[in-house]
């Protein structure tokens, strides 16, 4: 379990339980579901938000994923964080109503539950990042890695089964990562895609990032400059009112097979990363901010959450066009 100092983080047990207590508080407005099995068996829920949660309604439907990466616990803080804000204020915030109303909003709050648990299993941080898959060599596939676009490309991953960022043996060969897939696959409804945004959850760096990954150049195949200027755009406002730094993802480093560039280059999902406190650290502590720091690090994201959930609908809407 976590050690002390660090009691307010939800391990699995904890986040599954909150997930169950919200579905009997909120009956009304929330669904949950698994989405299929982690490596080694742990359920991958996932919660959808919305009025009429129980019927697929022709609204803009918006993704948020967290915790693809071990040990970046914050990240379930804060998509647990967006459920709760998005449920319980329902009734006392216009806002949160209006979104809920007009917007089906899917939340997986542990991609990679399996890291998670061994991160935090002999009550000692391990700094483990990985999924628990093993390899030839040693064990953990890089869920950030393992995306189908450009899989393994471009120098932004490795090809060695101890490495950090191991890609896998193929793309999607990490189950967590397939399931994701799948789910997003059965979001095509009369071959259009209904998720049109999505923001994958990170820790650290205080970052907003948008694709490509996979190269410097910021128009691509599939990404052309009108494109690049709405990503841009909506990733510059939603920092302003998180005080994150926008900047796309490559000029952090080339990364290959991550989500962003998957949900948009197979998609057209407006898919962005948020990295989260702190801003730096010395190594790996970035990693582990004592639980004082959850409520105000997780409700710094609200207004930047309430703004990609508004323009949810046609994210080129914030530059003046229409979809
Ligand atoms: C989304 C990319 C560009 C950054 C991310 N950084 S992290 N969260 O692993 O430290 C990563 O390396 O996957
Ligand atoms: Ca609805
Ligand atoms: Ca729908
Ligand atoms: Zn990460």
């Amino acid at each position: 379990d976590f050690p002390s100092g660090y009691a307010g983080y939800h391990n699995y047990a904890e986040m599954v339980a909150e997930l169950n207590q919200t579905v009997r508080d909120h009956p009304n407005l929330v669904t949950m579901r698994s989405i299929g099995k982690s490596y080694q068996n742990r359920d991958l829920w996932m919660i959808k938000i919305s009025d009429n949660p129980g019927v697929d309604e022709a609204e803009p439907e918006v993704l948020f994923t967290c915790n693809q990466h071990a040990r970046e616990h914050l990240t379930v803080e804060m998509c647990l964080h967006i459920i709760k804000r998005y449920t319980d204020n329902y009734a006392s915030n216009a806002a949160v109503k209006s979104a809920v109303d007009s917007r089906e909003i899917w939340i997986i709050p542990s991609v990679n539950p399996d890291g998670a648990e061994y991160d935090i299993a002999t009550g000692s941080f391990r700094a483990w990042r990985k999924n628990r898959q093993p390899n030839s060599t040693a064990v953990g596939t890089d869920p950030n890695r393992n995306w189908g676009y450009q899989w393994g490309c471009c120098g932004g991953s490795s090809g060695s089964g101890s490495s950090d960022t191991y890609r896998g043996t193929s793309a999607f060969s990490a189950p967590e990562v397939a399931r994701v897939r799948d789910f997003v696959g059965t979001r095509v409804v009369g071959g259009v895609q209904q998720i049109k945004t999505h923001i994958d959850w990170h820790t650290y760096s205080e970052l907003i990032l948008w694709p490509y990954g996979y190269t410097y150049a910021d128009t691509a195949a599939g990404l052309d400059a009108t494109q690049a200027n709405v990503f841009q755009t909506m990733g510059r406002r939603m920092a302003s009112l998180n005080g994150y730094t926008p900047q796309q993802a490559s000029d952090l480093y080339i990364t290959d097979g991550s989500v962003d560039d998957w949900m948009w280059a197979a998609h057209k999902i407006w898919s962005y990363t948020f990295e989260m406190y702190p801003r730096s650290a010395s190594g790996t502590s970035g990693f582990y901010p004592r639980d004082t720091v959850i409520a105000a690090q997780t409700s710094r994201n609200d207004t930047a959450v309430q703004l990609f959930l508004d323009y949810s609908d046609c994210v080129p809407r914030i530059t003046g066009r229409t979809c």
